[in-house]
């Protein structure tokens, strides 16, 4: 029986790995949650889970969450409450599934103390990359993709060394404005921008997936995860998202991972690793009945925010870690109807054309450019 701790639990990945968990209840059991602010979601989980604590986003959320609880719950609050939960002593694994790049700290901890870490969150790993990866090699703990591209890779591997590795190609659905044109895009809405073709995601997923940013940080993510260099890593549109990603050999073989799109089977995979499972809910691939797969090379004119992110990888130390957080508030802004589609990448580029880089930056040094750009993106948002 495996202690689950769970970061971002009324999530998309959170409520999926809550079916895995559910599915299992022999071999997993959910120790503890964290959340945001999201009190009425969160409330039938802790009712049906009964998780031994919960961390929430500040005092506030703790206090709201209280009102409706009775009997004993552990509830605690903030940045260090995370880190608390992934690194309690009953937490065998820890699940990173939280949005955005606030779940550093807590994944840095875990490997600390040598928990097992499957990591849905990209952000973290764009943004220290470096950290997590040589942490999780000085305490050897294997971090477990969840994101599907990765999962795949993850999969496709199956332990050959990277020496084998000739690269390795990740899809790209080409996300909800896939068949627009730039100019089409001038005008396109919220509503628009969220209506994924093939995957039920959280809004700032989405939203990355339509403006590319997603594949860019997965660039970035394969990168450090596999520990292979930009030049071997390709991205090549497929409209299905029924390959997940492929590698090519050294031979020139390519494996690669199919299966439906559904987030359930890399994130049972992570927690079952290396053993596979029966996962109820999940259906056959029918490739008869899909009968046609299609692939179109990237066109980086059409989708520059996947070339801002090859660059940025490219040049490391704080770049990508302002590529990420101009990227998150420019999202954010576009979620709140503040700019428009195109000012995401306009204002993705600004940042980073005004950055200095800092090389090998430590977290200090990261956290700190992390929060200067959040609120240098926000002053120029107005005058894009
Ligand atoms: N959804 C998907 O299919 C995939 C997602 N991923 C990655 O997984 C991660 C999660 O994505 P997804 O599940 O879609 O995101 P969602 O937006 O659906 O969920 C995010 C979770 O994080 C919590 N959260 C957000 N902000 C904070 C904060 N400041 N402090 C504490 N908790 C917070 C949310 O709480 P609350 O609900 O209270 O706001 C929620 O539980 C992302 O990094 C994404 O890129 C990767 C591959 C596929
Ligand atoms: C499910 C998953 O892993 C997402 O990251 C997904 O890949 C998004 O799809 P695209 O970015 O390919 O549109
Ligand atoms: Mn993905």
């Amino acid at each position: 029986m495996k202690n689950i701790t769970l970061l971002g639990a009324t999530g998309s990945i959170g409520v999926q790995t809550l079916d895995v968990i559910e599915a299992h209840p022999e071999q997993f059991r959910l120790f503890a949650i964290s959340f945001g602010e999201n009190v009425e979601k969160a409330l039938p989980i802790i009712k049906k889970f009964r998780p031994e604590w919960i961390v929430v986003k500040n005092d506030q959320v703790k206090q709201h969450l209280n009102s409706f609880l009775s009997g004993n719950h552990n509830i605690i609050a903030g940045e260090t409450a995370l880190e608390e939960i992934s690194t309690h002593h009953k937490t065998d694994v820890v699940v990173n599934a939280v949005m955005g790049s606030v779940g550093l700290k807590a994944t840095l901890s875990a490997i600390e103390q040598r928990k097992q870490v499957a990591i849905a969150n990209k952000e973290t790993l764009v943004t220290a990359g470096h950290l997590v990866m040589n942490k999780a090699k000085e305490h050897q703990v294997n971090l477990l993709p969840i994101d599907s591209e990765h999962s795949a890779i993850f999969q496709a591997l199956n332990g050959e060394s990277r020496q084998q590795i000739e690269k390795i190609i990740l899809t790209a659905s080409g996300g909800s404005f896939r068949d627009k044109s730039r100019d089409e895009l001038k005008n396109v809405t919220v509503e628009d921008a969220l209506n994924h073709p093939n995957w039920s995601m959280g809004a700032k997923i989405t939203i990355d997936s339509a403006t590319m940013m997603n594949k860019g940080l997965e660039v970035i993510e394969a990168h450090w995860l596999f520990n292979i260099p930009y030049e071997k890593i390709e991205v090549i549109q497929h409209k299905e998202s029924i390959i997940h990603s492929m590698v090519e050999f050294v031979d020139y073989s390519v494996i690669a991972q199919l299966g439906t799109p559904d987030m359930r089977v890399p994130i049972q995979y992570a927690l079952t690793y290396p053993e596979r499972m029966k996962l109820p809910q999940s259906e056959h691939l029918d490739l008869a009945k899909i009968s046609k797969l299609h692939f179109k090379e990237m066109d980086f004119s059409r989708f520059p925010c996947l070339k801002y992110a090859y660059e940025a990888g490219k040049t490391g130390g704080t770049m990508p870690a302002v590529l990420n957080a101009a990227n998150e508030v420019a999202v954010e802004l576009f979620l709140k109807g503040k700019i428009n589609f195109l000012e995401i990448e306009h204002l993705v580029a600004k940042m980073l054309e005004n950055h200095d880089v800092i090389t090998n930056p430590d977290l200090e040094t990261i956290q700190s450019i992390d929060k200067e750009t959040r609120m240098k993106a926000r002053n120029i948002s107005g005058s894009l």
